[in-house]
């Protein structure tokens, strides 16, 4: 649907240049909720605009829908921008406009007779929940109801892909997962292909299939929100993970643990179907071990269940080892080390 194929995108500051964007492939399929996540000045906005053509890369190809978007002439990306919905952090509504006048917008500039454009508005205003708004102004609504009439005008005229840009940063948390459920929606009834960016994990965890991570225009990890969730491979990949998992206790408690049981502790992660059986109480039990949970949680990520549990012990050194290598052929298992507390 999307594919970037060593694509860089360098701008010139006088006599500096800003590599914005530096060799990144990647590829977006059809139907899928891409997130790309990563801080401030990673890049982020600079990837969204080659995909709506407000930019061309410097080198590379951005395909859409198998297109090289920049051997389009100005009327083709016209056409094919109409093609790509849009909404922004700010919204970007009309204030001198009613709602169902934002709504109707796009399709007036498409031609679009007067009768089918009310239909649609109408539809729209039924989909996104805005029914009794359709004659308020934008300065009348809430920040989410903003956003609703935001996705309501995105959606207009049927495109293929919404681009969502921080769409979720200036909303509670409350109005936020109303929003996010409501694109989850768009995805699944229509079939739309969202890109979004964000820098927020949780958005990530809550809707998007797969994610990039960027980082000084760089795209540093990439790939199912389940894998890079559960195995994050690169230390800022980490750090976002960990900004919405807290997979480990304060270090007085788990000090207070190793001091109490004079022993180790061991970390158990569980992928996928395994955490539904009782495999720690079944292996323990037959070697004649007992163990405390002291710290965990057991999360769903697409559908699946991730388990991340902090263990101590108790028992004969013996016991315990042979207890270790059992769960070790069966999930993940490794110690808590020292640095970690
Ligand atoms: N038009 C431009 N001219 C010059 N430099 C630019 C331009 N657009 C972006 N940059 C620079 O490119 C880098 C990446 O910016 P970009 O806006 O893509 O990052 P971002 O990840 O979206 O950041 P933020 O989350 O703050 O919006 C930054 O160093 C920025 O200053």
């Amino acid at each position: 649907m999307i594919e970037f194929i060593d694509v860089s995108k360098t701008f010139i500051l006088g006599k500096r240049e800003v590599h914005a964007v530096k060799n990144v492939s990647l590829s977006i399929n059809k139907g899928e909720i891409f997130g790309i996540i990563g801080f401030s000045g990673a890049g982020k906005s600079t990837l969204l605009r080659l995909v709506n053509m407000l930019e061309r890369p410097t080198s590379g190809t951005v395909f859409i829908q198998d297109i090289d978007v920049s051997k389009l002439s100005s009327k083709d990306l016209r056409t094919r921008r109409r093609n790509i919905g849009m909404i922004f952090q700010n919204f970007n509504l009309f204030n001198s406009r009613t709602v169902a006048g934002n709504i109707a917008y796009p399709l007036k500039l498409a031609g679009v007779p007067k009768k089918e454009i009310n239909e649609r508005v109408t539809e729209l205003l039924n989909f996104v929940g805005l029914a009794d708004k359709a004659k308020d102004f934008p300065d009348q609504l809430s920040g989410g109801q903003k956003q609703r009439v935001g996705i309501a005008r995105a959606l207009a005229t049927s495109p293929d892909i919404l681009i969502c840009d921080e769409a979720t940063s200036a909303l509670d948390p409350e109005t936020t997962a109303d929003i996010l459920k409501l694109l989850k929606k768009v995805n699944r009834d229509f079939g739309i292909t969202i890109l979004l960016i964000t820098h927020e994990m949780h958005v990530i965890q809550s809707i998007c299939d797969k994610v990039a991570i960027m980082e000084n225009g760089e795209v540093i990890e990439a790939g199912s929100v389940f894998d890079t969730f559960t195995a994050p491979q690169h230390p800022t990949t980490q750090r976002f993970i960990q900004s919405v998992q807290q997979d480990l206790p304060s270090k007085t408690i788990l000090e207070k643990w190793r001091t109490r049981g004079g022993g180790k502790l061991y970390r158990i992660i569980f992928k996928g179907d395994v955490s539904n059986e009782p495999i720690l109480s079944t292996v323990t039990k037959e070697h004649g071990v007992d163990f405390n949970i002291v710290y965990g949680s057991v999360r769903e990520l697409q559908e699946k269940l991730f388990g991340n549990l902090i263990i101590s012990f108790i028992g004969e050194q013996t016991a315990i080892q042979n207890v270790l290598s059992t769960l070790k052929s069966i999930v993940e298992l490794e110690e808590v080390t020292e640095h970690e507390c």
